[in-house]
């Protein structure tokens, strides 16, 4: 399973916010979309996910899904997450991940005490460390722990490529280390984007990072490249980089 990228565009209008970039995510990276505010790194994400209009091309193991509508995209084993997580706070962490699942129980039998637990379920529970947490409603969790959630969610969906917006933001230390670690391990066998604002847990869990200025694609390379990179130093790392 691999993304490839290839001249994608997006305008609003007059105005391009993405103008023709390239680039390819691997399966077992952990492969950051870095770039100031408003360098088009969620568009980017919002196009491949069929939620922004783009030209250009993004195949999925070959396999076109520009200009496919985005429930397909989504059944086709894209997933995303968004800044804001979106889980049913009154539910609990395993009826949401029931409703995921496509597991259309009576209400009754949804809202009622569980004594089994789908396979799939039971997989993304142990990969998110959320096991603990199966009967707690979603509302009680903490911000990391719903975000973990999120994730949860697209794995039950069986999602090969999982987009993050932003997911540590507002993470105490802890969370953040446990997300790095945890996008590692789902990186595993699948594709990881990151789009992220921190550039501190970017320097500690990307293997491949792809730097965005004003649309365009800065440049791409390894932690250690990109901040070598003197472009990258004066308009993002020297001025954002905290
Ligand atoms: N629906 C829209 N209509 C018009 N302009 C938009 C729309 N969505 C995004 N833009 C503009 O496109 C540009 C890129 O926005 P985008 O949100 O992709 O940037 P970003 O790199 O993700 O920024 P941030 O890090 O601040 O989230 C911005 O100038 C934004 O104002």
């Amino acid at each position: 399973m691999s993304l490839k990228i290839t001249n994608l565009k997006v305008a609003f209008g007059s105005f391009i916010a993405v103008n023709e970039i390239s680039f390819q995510v691997l399966p077992g990276h952990v492969h950051f979309l870095i770039g100031a505010n408003g360098a088009g790194k969620t568009t980017c994400i919002d196009a491949i996910s069929g939620l922004a209009p783009g030209q250009g091309s993004v195949q999925l193991d070959g396999t076109e899904i520009l200009g496919t509508p985005v429930h397909r995209i989504a059944r086709m084993g894209v997933g995303r997450t968004f800044q804001t997580a979106s889980v049913f706070e009154e539910l609990s962490v395993l009826q949401n991940l029931d409703i995921a699942c496509g597991i259309h129980r009576p209400l009754r039998a949804l809202l009622g005490v569980r004594h089994r637990v789908d396979s799939r379920i039971e997989h993304a529970l142990e990969v998110t460390g959320l096991a603990d947490l199966v009967n707690a409603q979603a509302g009680t969790l903490s911000h990391g722990q719903k975000q973990w959630l999120e994730i949860a969610m697209l794995l039950v969906q069986d999602a090969q490529v999982l987009m993050l917006d932003e997911p540590v933001a507002g993470m105490s230390e802890e969370e953040r280390v446990a997300t790095g670690e945890l996008l590692q391990r789902v990186a595993r066998g699948r594709v990881v984007l990151v789009v992220e604002h921190d550039m501190e847990f970017m320097r500690r869990f990307a293997t491949r990072v792809t730097v965005m200025n004003r649309g365009t694609i800065l440049c791409e390379g390894s932690v250690d490249e990109i901040q070598a990179n003197p472009d990258v130093q004066s308009i993002y790392l020297g001025t954002a980089g905290k």
